[in-house]
């Protein structure tokens, strides 16, 4: 039986590492990936890079995804002490060798300046190069960090990707043009998004005022939820949302006159990049769910919205006027954290 290792930092896992892990593998019976890490180094190397810093519990279920299929590749996690700021490789491959547990036959990079650290620290392994000139997949992790992840998007697997999408969420009350300004938004920026929930919920109860029951909104937050985590997953770098859990309280405050501190939980753990509240100055629609359309009862639930959102501490940015004016504002904001 043969055994080998790569190690890496993988901060982040880019197309390169994948296709050295997937070369690697071919070439024994057991591969371990090695997962290298220290907070202080790591977050040192993103320090005044164009990518936030990624924790390593992050990194390993990037690596653990990746090779989930793979019963032969195991993932191990090793952490670098770094005390005086260099990485001592004689220590690392003590603590190498120590978690493998078994004779090392091969050692993977794509590294040739490895070659005399790796023949002095494991004698008895072959040190094998892949792609050394990165000529198949001409990406290193240095350049993402140096350029930002957008920059090299299609270097980076689509298991990563997920993890980086900024997400846009859109809200307002009724009929302010939620809707229509994220799927445009959407197809503008070609990536997916997240419809309204309660208004599928309230379509298969066939009404919403009068009929949605207390339940009801928990059933939207959660289901909203898990549309989100589906949609990121197809995302281009940028996920938009059609409203989210304190437009749910809105609601529920509204028509329920109830507040639930469920949602106000779920309201909580949320964390978009961006919010854009949309003011109710555009023609009130009726599509047959929506019954607030004085211009009294419009001011009084835009008011009420804010409110909400305020006790979330919520840093939102307001876009008024025609339907262009708000596509073209709202694309400005988006274009400024792209740059983020
Ligand atoms: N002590 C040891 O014996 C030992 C051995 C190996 C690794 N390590 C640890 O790993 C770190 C070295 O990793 P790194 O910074 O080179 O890691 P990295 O995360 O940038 O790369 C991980 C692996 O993928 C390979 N690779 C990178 N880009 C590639 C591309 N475009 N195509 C093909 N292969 C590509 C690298 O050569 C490396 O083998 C060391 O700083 C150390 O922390 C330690």
């Amino acid at each position: 039986m043969t055994v080998g290792f790569i190690g890496g930092k993988f901060l982040p896992l880019h197309l390169g590492h994948v296709y050295a892990i997937i070369h690697a593998s071919s070439m024994v019976d057991e591969l371990y990936i090695v997962l290298s890490h220290s907070q202080q180094r790591d977050k040192e190397l993103c320090v005044g890079s164009k990518m936030k810093y990624v924790p390593e519990y992050i990194r390993v279920r990037w690596l653990s995804k990746l090779t989930k299929d793979m019963p032969h590749v195991k993932v191990i996690l090793i952490e670098d002490n770094n005390r005086n700021g260099e990485y001592d490789w004689k220590e690392g491959s003590q603590l190498i060798k120590k978690k493998i547990g078994k004779p090392i036959d091969y050692i993977f990079s794509s590294e040739p300046s490895y070659e005399g650290i790796f023949a002095d620290l494991y004698p008895d392994s072959k040190h094998i190069l892949i792609d050394s000139n990165r000529k198949h997949v001409s990406i290193s992790a240095t350049k993402i960090r140096n350029e930002g992840v957008f920059r090299n998007w299609d270097y980076i697997p689509d298991i990563v990707k997920p993890y980086f999408v900024k997400r846009v969420v859109v809200v307002g009350t009724e009929s302010c043009g939620k809707s229509t300004l994220v799927k445009n938004l959407a197809k503008i920026y070609n990536t997916s998004y997240v419809a309204e929930y309660g208004r599928t919920v309230c379509e298969e109860l066939g009404g919403c005022e009068g009929i949605i029951i207390e339940e009801d909104y928990q059933q939207i937050a959660y289901g909203h939820k898990v549309e989100e985590i589906k949609a990121i997953e197809k995302a281009n770098k940028l996920l938009f949302l059609d409203t989210e859990a304190i437009v749910t309280q809105f609601y529920s405050n509204l028509y329920n006159n109830k507040h639930q501190k469920v949602l106000d939980e779920i309201a909580k753990l949320q964390d978009y990049d961006l919010w854009i509240f949309l003011e109710p100055d555009v023609k009130w629609v009726n599509d047959g769910l929506r019954n607030h359309g004085t211009e009294e009862e419009r001011l009084k639930n835009n008011t009420h919205l804010k409110t909400l959102l305020d006790e979330h501490n919520i840093k939102y940015k307001m876009l008024k006027g025609n339907y262009e004016n708000r596509l073209k504002g709202a694309i400005e904001l988006i274009e400024e954290i792209l740059k983020k």
